[in-house]
């Protein structure tokens, strides 16, 4: 099929790639020209496993373009519309100016039959609301709204063979027109859930909300650890054994971030205001506020294991994306940390494998290096809070020749405490003692 897919950010740029291994013919479109130049030249802007080989692959085949050009999307038979949906300047609700901007952009290039499809996060009521706008505008086209799962690190895979399929439509038609897209993975088995457009924009809040929800409660329980002298992390491995809570996504430590979750929960919440049933999602605040007291307690005791101050001390900040496997460091608990540090006077040095261009640019008065060994070398505290294989795979004993004092946190609770223990460090984690 001919597709364009406007916004080629983390989910657009692999989406696009992704239908056009699946076959199709893709245009990708996006207002940024750098990101459209990196693109068009087979380059992905920004790092995700995987993307690389496909996006190389699929321009080889002549099945992908890119362009910053709108009248691009002119003849295809689906739009995707996949623009960023973030947290809005004054307000926890989301800030839709780019949906509806690329929306209007279409309207003139819709051919007849065209079915525009939205991918971003968007609050309940949202589709309703441009579908009105194209009845209007474009008669002949039509909207299904078809949310995206993927996670960022495995976009590739949960692209091509995702957990299932979500279609919001208003007819037939649009599911058809979605199988034909999605026939590969129908084929394999994926789940498929026909619906309607408001059911299918809450599914998406909804499962990043229980996914947060996870998580705040998993840290919540470590809190309480650590007024017990208790383990969370035992405990998480003993409640996950029951498959009706599982083990995953109850990794206690510094929180969630990421350009999702976070402002995921605060729209839906603000929505629900709206919708004046505030109370319904009354809880979600609760989730926010525990998600954020963990990036304080991190920084909390780093002033604690110095007895008060970190005032001119060297800190190795180990992490600064919001997960490993990702260059992406909106909203991440890790530079919030090194930020935190730095503003009560600490001599910062932040590390990543991947993340510390993006993190200059945010926080240019931080200090930087992509070096593990020379972030290390000197410190008077190291704090793990992203937790990349390179830094869970660290030495104990190696550790502790480069640093000048075996102090560590372990902000993602990933290392063995006992032989951290054992190599003359003192070690603190987030809810075990
Ligand atoms: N990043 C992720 O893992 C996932 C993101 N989502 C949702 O997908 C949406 C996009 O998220 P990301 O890709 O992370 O954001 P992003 O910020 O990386 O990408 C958004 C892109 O849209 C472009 N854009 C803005 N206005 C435009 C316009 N009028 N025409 C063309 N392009 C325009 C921007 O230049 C940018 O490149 C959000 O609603 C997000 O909640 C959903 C699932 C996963
Ligand atoms: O809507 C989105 O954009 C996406 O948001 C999340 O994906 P992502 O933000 O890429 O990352 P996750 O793997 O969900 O991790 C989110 C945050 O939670 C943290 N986390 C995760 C798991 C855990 O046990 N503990 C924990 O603190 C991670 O460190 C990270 O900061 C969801 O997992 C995706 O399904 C969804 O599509």
């Amino acid at each position: 099929m001919r597709i364009s897919v406007i916004g080629c950010g983390y989910l657009g740029a692999v989406h696009a790639s992704a239908m056009a291994e699946l076959g199709h013919d893709v245009v990708g479109i996006d207002v940024d020209a750098a990101k459209i130049a990196e693109l068009a030249a087979g380059r992905a802007p920004f790092f995700e496993p995987g993307l690389p080989e496909i996006l190389a692959s699929a321009i080889a085949t002549g099945r992908l373009r890119f362009s910053t050009d709108i009248a691009d999307a002119d003849g295809a038979e689906v739009h995707f519309i996949a623009v960023g949906t973030p947290q809005a300047a004054a307000t926890n609700a989301a800030d839709l100016t780019f949906v509806d901007a690329a929306v209007e952009s279409l309207l003139p290039h819709l051919a007849e039959g065209a079915l525009v499809v939205g991918k971003s996060t968007v609050p309940v009521g949202t589709a309703a609301r441009l579908a009105a706008r194209i009845a209007v505008a474009a008669p002949h086209a039509s909207l299904a709204w078809n949310p995206e799962f993927l996670r960022e690190g495995y976009a590739v895979k949960d692209t091509l063979e995702p957990d299932r399929l979500v279609y919001g439509v208003a007819d037939d038609r649009a599911t058809s027109v979605l199988d034909q897209i999605y026939r590969a993975a129908i084929e394999a088995g994926t789940p498929r859930v026909v619906t309607d457009y408001a059911t299918a924009e809450l599914v998406k809040v909804a499962a990043n909300a229980f996914l947060a929800t996870k998580i705040s409660f998993i840290n919540a329980m470590g809190e309480i650890a650590d007024a017990t002298g208790a383990d969370v992390t035992a405990l998480a491995d003993a409640i996950g054994h029951d498959a009706r809570i599982g083990r995953r996504f109850l990794n206690a430590g510094v929180g969630f971030g990421g350009g999702c979750l976070p402002k995921d929960i605060r729209a839906f919440t603000a929505r629900a205001e709206e919708l004046g049933r505030g109370d319904s999602l009354a809880f979600l605040r609760e989730v926010d506020e525990i998600n954020l007291r963990q990036r304080q307690r991190v920084a909390d005791l780093a002033v604690e294991a110095f007895g008060g101050s970190v005032h001119r001390k060297r800190i190795a900040v180990l992490g600064v994306t919001f997960k490993p496997e990702s260059d992406d460091v909106r909203d991440s608990p890790a530079l919030d940390v090194a930020v935190q540090l730095k503003g009560l006077g600490a001599e910062v040095i932040a590390t990543d494998p991947e993340g510390v261009e993006n993190a200059r640019r945010r926080h240019p008065q931080l200090d930087y290096t992509t070096s593990t060994r020379e972030a290390l070398r000197g410190a008077d505290l190291v704090v793990l809070v992203t937790e990349w294989r390179e830094y869970r795979n660290l030495d104990p004993v190696e550790t502790g020749r480069l640093v000048a004092a075996q102090r560590i946190i372990d902000g993602r609770n990933v290392l063995d405490a006992v032989a951290w223990r054992a190599a003359g460090w003192t070690y603190r984690g987030l809810g075990r003692p």
